[in-house]
């Protein structure tokens, strides 16, 4: 701990009680676990019969008898399986991870197959084992950003060298529809998690030089010497900072570039209407259903678990650790609810929430880098040196162009299709206004589009004014 009692620079270090490595950041260190081993074999071959059948969303526009009774049998065999035993898996976060994404995929492509409005119950055979592993990891019992980004990456073929992820070698392990554009949206996230390992990096060597900088100032000598002595070190610390702050807008530019890429592989209206359908939670289902988990009751009974799940949003890369931790280490304020985010009715906001979908450990590492004290724009604004103000404010402008980019995508990707669904089926709309509202909300169940700028601007409004 540093004299103030705050958290030591080693918070921002790629460390392993974080779960952050220094390769791969917050992707899981190694290839994850491509199959669970014999005992859970079942769930692995209930997967594989669900990717190999190609089951449709129960709403997919053009969907035909033959699919619906296609699904209707696989969803069969999930409702007439065994309820397996899931104490093995207990002691291996590897083994809880794979059975927490097979687990989770199977539920949502049973929800997402059913008939649009048949009751969404969830058979034992998948509940119960959901129910238990997510509770020991202390996640939601759904599909998460990391059951689709960070435990779901392998490589393409051997790597050349092992101390860095070449990103045009990434693939992934497991996909709802198989289709290329599904792995591509994966992807890019995959590829913005590896690129940001450098962002927590200098956002170490940052948290140095503060802690260093702070050390100094704070040791109050009336020595002459060692005052000037002292002013000397924190000039130059000040320089470091501002140079690393410059560093970090190159890599978040570049994490604009990666996230503008999802269009190479990932094509819109596949992505809407083939991709999308899979990931949406109970607050994102159309006809407002609720998802009952057959065998909740024995378990609340038994006290294996204390409340029913309450979170149950669809997977967003608003669960990015890495997102999160650009904006407290740059001190944007989002906590704040916005406009169109459902925390303005009910607390905390959107992105609070998010956190709760996180690897455990990935939300401590965010806990922690929030109770650093004096936060970077602590210092900068107590500095308050016009060469220091230019660069963060690089830093923040930086993160906000991300955000209007992604703003970009999300017209592409959710707005356009939206439209183009509202004309086929004859609603004849001309502005978003003539769209079902229910179709712009995002999969983590806001009002898109009024969040979205609401958090583009609050991560504006954290630039300080010049010196
Ligand atoms: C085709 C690509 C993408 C689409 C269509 C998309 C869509 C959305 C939508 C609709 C939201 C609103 C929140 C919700 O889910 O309800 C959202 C939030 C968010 N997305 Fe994306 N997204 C895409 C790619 C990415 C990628 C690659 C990242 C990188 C990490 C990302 C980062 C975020 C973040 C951080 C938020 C929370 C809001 C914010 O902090 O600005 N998204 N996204």
């Amino acid at each position: 701990m540093s004299p103030l009692g705050a958290p030591s620079p080693k918070t921002l270090e790629a460390n392993s009680s974080h779960d952050v490595d220094s390769r791969t950041g917050f992707m899981a260190p190694q290839i994850p676990l491509r199959r669970l081993p014999e005992p859970w074999e079942p769930w692995e071959v209930l997967l594989d019969a669900a990717i190999s059948a190609k089951l449709q969303p129960g709403d997919a526009i053009g969907i035909t008898e033959e699919d619906r009774s296609r699904s209707e049998r696989w969803r069969t065999r999930i409702r007439e399986s065994v309820i397996l035993d899931t104490i093995g898996l207990s002691s291996s976060d590897i083994l809880l991870r794979r059975a927490h994404l097979v687990l989770g995929f199977l539920m949502h492509f049973y929800v997402q197959s059913l008939p649009p409005h048949s009751p969404v119950l969830i058979p034992k055979s998948i509940s119960i084992p959901l129910l238990k592993v997510s509770t020991i990891l202390d996640m939601p019992p759904v599909v998460t950003l990391s059951d689709t980004v960070l435990y779901n990456w392998d490589l393409k073929s051997a790597p050349e060298t092992t101390s860095s992820i070449d990103l045009d070698n990434l693939c992934c392990q497991t996909l709802f529809s198989g289709l290329k554009d599904e792995e591509e949206f994966y992807l890019s996230s995959a590829r913005i998690e590896i690129r940001g390992v450098e962002a927590l990096e200098i956002m170490h060597l940052i948290a140095i030089e503060i802690a260093n900088c702070h050390d100094v100032n704070g040791a109050g000598t009336k020595d002459a010497v060692l005052v000037s002595a002292n002013y000397t070190t924190a000039g130059t610390s000040i320089n470091r900072v501002t140079n690393h702050l410059y560093r970090l807008a190159v890599v978040i530019n570049d994490l604009k570039r990666l996230l503008l890429n999802v269009q190479n592989g990932c094509d819109p209206s596949i992505y809407y209407n083939d991709v999308r359908p899979w990931f949406r939670g109970e607050d994102s289902d159309h006809s407002k259903r609720k998802w009952i988990f057959e065998g909740l009751d024995g378990l609340l009974e038994s006290g294996t678990l204390v409340k029913p799940p309450t979170e149950l949003s669809g997977t967003s890369a608003g669960q990015s650790s890495l997102i999160h931790s650009l904006d407290i280490f740059l001190g944007v304020d989002n906590r704040r609810p916005v406009l169109g985010d459902a925390g303005m009715v009910k607390t905390p906001s959107f992105l609070e929430r998010m956190k709760t979908y996180m690897p455990k450990k990935h939300r401590m590492f965010l806990g922690d880098l929030e109770c650093r004290k004096p936060s970077l724009r602590e210092f900068v604004v107590e500095k308050n040196e016009q060469s220091l103000n230019a660069a963060y404010n690089a830093s923040v402008m930086a993160l906000k162009e991300f955000r209007d980019s992604h703003m970009i995508i999300v017209a592409r990707y959710i707005i356009g299709p939206a439209h183009r669904d509202a004309e086929a089926t004859k609603q004849k709309s001309e502005s978003l206004e003539g769209v079902d509202s229910s179709l712009l909300k995002g999969t983590g169940g806001t009002d898109m589009v009024k969040f979205l700028k609401g958090v583009r601007n609050q991560t504006a409004e954290a630039v300080v004014g010049t010196a």
